[in-house]
């Protein structure tokens, strides 16, 4: 889209010449912080001042409420922003249903769900013509939209820009996880760049769109139904560590104006399950200025700051907690996005590797980079692993043989960058991701020998 993306008042040129995505995503500014009280402002003064509704907002502007929590939630945890904008969101035409293509929602009642540890490869190269929308392709997940409870895993492969298409998800957030190829997401609060290594979170009900930075995109999405992603808690950690918050970065407004009726755009809207349309006369990204703290944001995973041990034992995962879901019993998540960064590996007398185990919580794992330090072969980069509730799994026959033989000198574990959505209820997976599934994943664990003199 030809918009005119105007300068920030933050002093941040971002004239362009179009289709030049890749210098406007290398020259953008941030907010920095986690959960901020944020405010931003494309053209001074269009940000009242002392209220959030004025008679009339200052250039003419509509002043409109976009609330990620009931009103009432507690404030620690409320989520709200307010967006001063050249049209009223409400000024749009009637929804008609379009197909949802390969994406799916809970329920997830295609399959029962499966006890067997599951494992896949990326998928294929994607049709000429895919937007990330498109190339939207959901493996599985849990609860129910309706309820705003669990998950879904969702897979994303694309070689177009999303143009005069516009997506927002009323079902739930999205958090972004590329895998390969850069993306650049215009938003309603801004533009953000996300790279491999990288994710950005797009909260519910946010309209944007996705160019790409590169020829093809690949990635991960979470979509949480449940409760907005937060920092963990850091108990006896202390008042720093894991992801910390000012490494979190808010985009800074800029909007599109066509001027009316200019540049029809399709609205995209999934609802319950399901995608709707509408075409505007305009692009929905006419956020002039806004305030709050239910905005989007990018986190470069290496920046991630890793605990573990340096005494003994491999601890749990969940000390590698990006950000967490909560459920509405404590410590029990929706679910948990788990990072596992370059760290050094130090433990006296232990074995180094993820253990075996089995686990009540739910964990599908994806592979941004690399490899990971359990699994020796098959795991790959755009691929991904499923290890259900109380599934028994671990350390593949060959780290295990590896490891618990190695000499336990410092090791730096640098050669990967892995991660993990960690859910309370088990992942049902999609029909098409039960067509998709790598063979003979038990085999792995074949050959384990009995080494027992008991
Ligand atoms: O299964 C996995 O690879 C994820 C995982 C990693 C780890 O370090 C400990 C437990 C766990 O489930
Ligand atoms: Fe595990």
């Amino acid at each position: 889209m030809s918009g005119d993306v105007r300068k920030p008042a933050e002093g941040h040129v971002r004239k362009h010449a179009e289709g030049d995505v890749r210098k406007q995503a290398e020259g953008l500014a941030y907010l920095s912080g986690f959960g901020n009280e944020h405010h931003s402002e494309a053209v001074p003064g269009a940000l009242p001042i002392g209220r959030n509704a004025p008679q009339r907002a200052p250039l003419g502007l509509y002043a409109e409420q976009l609330s990620g929590t009931a009103f009432t939630e507690p404030r620690a945890h409320n989520r709200r922003s307010w967006l001063y904008r050249i049209r009223p969101s409400a000024a749009h035409p009637e929804f008609t249903r379009v197909d949802n293509g390969t994406l799916r929602t809970a329920p997830f009642t295609e399959a029962v769900p499966d006890p067997n540890r599951r494992r896949w490869n990326p998928l294929p190269e994607p049709a000429p013509g895919t937007d990330w929308l498109a190339g939207l392709w959901t493996l599985g997940g849990n609860g129910d939209a309706t309820q705003r409870t669990g998950m879904a895993v969702h897979l994303y492969h694309a070689n177009s820009p999303m143009t005069d298409r516009v997506f927002s998800d009323a079902d739930g957030e999205l958090l972004i996880v590329p895998e390969h190829g850069g993306l650049l997401l215009r938003s309603e609060f801004g533009l953000l760049a996300a790279a491999p290594g990288e994710v950005a979170l797009i909260p519910r009900g946010v309209r944007f769109r996705v160019e790409l930075l590169d020829e093809t995109a690949r990635g991960y999405v979470c979509e949480n139904y449940g409760a907005p992603f937060r920092l963990p808690d850091l108990g006896p950690i202390g008042a720093n560590g894991l992801a910390n918050a000012r490494d979190f970065r808010a985009p800074v407004a800029a909007y599109e104006d066509d001027g009316d009726g200019a540049r029809p755009v399709e609205v995209v809207n999934k609802f319950c399950g399901n995608l709707w349309t509408a075409t505007y006369d305009h692009s929905p990204l006419d956020v002039v200025a806004w305030h709050g703290n239910h905005v989007p944001y990018v986190y470069d995973l290496r920046r991630f700051n890793v605990m573990g041990t340096i005494s003994y034992d491999h601890p749990d995962p969940s000390i590698f907690t990006v950000l967490t879901s909560p459920s509405d019993t404590p410590g029990l998540a929706g679910v948990d996005f788990v990072v596992f960064a370059p760290r050094w590996l130090v433990g006296e007398d232990t074995f180094r590797p993820p253990y075996f185990h089995r686990n009540v919580m739910s964990e599908y794992m994806g592979l941004i980079e690399g490899a990971y330090d359990a699994k020796a072969s098959g795991f790959l980069p755009g691929g991904g692993s499923l290890h259900n509730m109380m599934s028994a799994h671990g350390p593949d026959r060959e780290t295990y043989d590896k490891a618990s033989a190695a000499e336990l000198v410092p090791q730096r574990v640098d050669d990967g960058l892995a991660f993990m959505f960690e859910t309370r209820w088990p992942v049902t997976v999609t029909s098409q991701a039960a067509g998709h599934l790598q063979r003979a994943y038990d085999d792995v664990w074949l050959g384990l020998e009995r080494h027992f003199s008991g």
